[in-house]
């Protein structure tokens, strides 16, 4: 743990796309720090060591693309069975590639688009509904840097991550009603899976190290932001996109 410390024990929450990187460092520091976690990805397997980690945490697959109504309704209600209501949630389940405009692979474009928005739509849809979460709860999305200002050659995971942060904001109207908040986070470049093929710096475009004034970001220097926005200290945050990416928005742009 860093220098800030949440609080978070009686609280229960979820965190999607918690098997890797971003999420699965989100899923660590909420046990860490006293809540209940159900880690929810596609493979077992890889979701299994998160359990060895913490008894706060528990496990549940799901594939985003292919999980309908009922899918994210069973999830919600065995959770509120297990921990009741759930304080927050957390959507990191995301996949990125290139897709240029000559010849991109157009079901690979979609699926970009489902697992990063529609996805989350869906899960908000179930788990912000009365009956499965708390009367305060707060939700975290994923969006990018691509989503602020483009991602070359990958317009389909540029698009999505745009949606994500235009979506925040709308439908943080029809949570604020209840009660709740929803917010987005745009990371820079972060080394995890996503980004596993450049894991050697060598492999990364000078201009986008030296873009990101700070160097490139790890997961743990984003998911603080997350358990921020989880937290009551957020109480009054709804709406917002928080950019996390080392200064690389500041420019230059060579
Ligand atoms: N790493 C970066 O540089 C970076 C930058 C900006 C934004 N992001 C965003 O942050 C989020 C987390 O990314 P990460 O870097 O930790 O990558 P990651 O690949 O390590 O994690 C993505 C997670 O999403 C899950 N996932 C993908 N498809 C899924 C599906 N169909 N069903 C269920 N789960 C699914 C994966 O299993 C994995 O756990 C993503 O939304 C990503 O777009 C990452
Ligand atoms: O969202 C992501 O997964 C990526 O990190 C990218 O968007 C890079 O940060 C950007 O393309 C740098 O040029």
């Amino acid at each position: 743990m860093g220098d800030v410390q949440f609080d978070f024990c009686d609280k229960s929450f979820v965190v999607v796309g918690a098997s890797s990187g971003i999420g699965r460092q989100i899923t660590k520091e909420l046990a860490e720090s006293g809540a209940n976690v159900l880690a929810v990805a596609r493979n077992r397997e890889r979701l299994e060591d998160l359990t060895g980690m913490s008894s706060h945490i528990q496990i549940r697959t799901l594939d985003v693309l292919s999980a309908t109504p009922d899918d994210w309704n069973a999830l919600a209600t065995a959770f509120v069975e297990e921990y009741g209501k759930i304080h927050g949630a957390v959507y990191t389940a995301g996949i990125s590639g290139a897709t240029p405009l000559r010849g991109f692979d157009e079901a690979f474009a979609y699926r970009i688009m489902e697992t990063s928005f529609w996805g989350a739509v869906r899960a908000l849809q179930s788990m912000t509904k009365k009956k499965f979460s708390h009367e305060k709860a707060s939700f975290v999305l994923f969006s990018s840097v691509a989503g602020v200002i483009g991602g070359k050659g990958m317009f389909a995971y540029a698009a999505a991550k745009a949606a994500v942060i235009a979506g925040v904001k709308t439908l943080a109207h029809d949570l604020a009603r209840d009660g709740k908040r929803l917010n987005s986070i745009s990371p820079g470049y972060v080394r995890t899976e996503m980004t596993r093929l450049y894991e050697n710096t060598s492999n990364i475009p000078t201009n986008v190290i030296q873009n990101h004034l700070l160097g490139i970001g790890e997961a743990n220097q984003v998911s603080g932001m997350a358990l921020f926005l989880l937290s009551n200290r957020a109480e009054w945050i709804t709406g917002q996109n928080f950019v996390l990416d080392g200064g690389y928005l500041c420019g230059p742009w060579n």
